[in-house]
């Protein structure tokens, strides 16, 4: 890792508010920013498209070292665009089935390995705001800063009906609610870069925070550390 790119690692559990804070934080500082969950929906995108079965371990690592994916920054108004094998699926990736099968396929060990490069070549100069599962453990282990945000199940089940909801998905609460507590379970069950905190986790639990008041805090742990330059 380059000394002079730090890496703001961002993990936590589905609905935290992690994508919304990294993206956040990455505009108001001007890094780049990873959203690593992404590149996991991507793969179980992709192999429903290719016809490829999660739980093939050898050949969903073929497909994660080939995946075809760009990532278009965000600009003033625009969010991040994502174009999978030539056509945009920034919205398609967003919802509960790609999430479970995203789940899924992050819990084979050759998959993870194959995106871990992939992963690391996103940290440029002036800083990387990078948001996931193992950012702070595996991926970035050497970030001067880890946050590692929480929210109870239901506040986030919460807020995943209400983002689902406004999008024009028909769901329901209850439903949200199981699939977030079966997520959370196989993401911090599993063999192989589980859902954690690293021990030098600064731990933030959003149950009771609006997102400005999570930005300011992560912002003043920016300033304590003299990260922005
Ligand atoms: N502190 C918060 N208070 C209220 N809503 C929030 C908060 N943080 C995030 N949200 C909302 O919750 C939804 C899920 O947030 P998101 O950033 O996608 O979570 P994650 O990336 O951790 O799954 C979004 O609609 C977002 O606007
Ligand atoms: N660094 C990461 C990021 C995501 N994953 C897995 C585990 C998650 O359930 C899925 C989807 O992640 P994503 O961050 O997009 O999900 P949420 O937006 O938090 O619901 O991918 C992972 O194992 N490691």
């Amino acid at each position: 890792m380059s000394a002079q790119a730090p890496v703001i690692a961002i993990d936590g559990p589905s609905g935290s508010g992690k994508g919304t804070v990294a993206g956040l934080l990455a505009k108001k500082l001007g890094w780049s920013l990873l959203d690593s969950g992404a590149l996991y929906r991507l793969l179980a995108f992709a192999a429903r498209n290719h016809g490829v079965d999660l739980t093939n371990e050898e050949a969903m690592k073929v497909l994660a070292a080939h995946l075809d994916v760009q990532f278009i920054a965000a600009t003033n108004g625009q969010p991040q665009r994502i174009i999978l094998e030539g056509d945009e699926v920034t919205d398609a990736i967003r919802n509960e089935q790609v999430g479970a099968g995203a789940s899924q396929v992050a819990a084979l060990p050759a998959v993870r390995d194959a995106l871990l490069q992939r992963q690391r070549a996103f940290l440029e100069a002036p800083g990387l705001v990078a948001d996931g599962r193992d950012m702070g453990t595996v991926v970035f282990p050497e970030a001067p800063l880890k946050i590692f945000l929480t929210a109870s199940a239901e506040e986030r089940a919460r807020r995943r009906y209400l983002q689902l909801k406004a999008k024009g998905d028909d769901v329901s609460l209850t439903s949200l609610l199981d699939e977030i507590r079966a997520r959370d379970e196989r993401d911090t069950q599993r063999a192989v870069a589980p859902l954690k905190p690293a021990p030098d986790a600064i731990q933030l639990d959003s149950t009771e925070l609006s997102i400005e008041q999570v930005l300011e805090r992560i912002l003043s742990e920016v300033a304590n550390r003299d990260l922005a330059g």
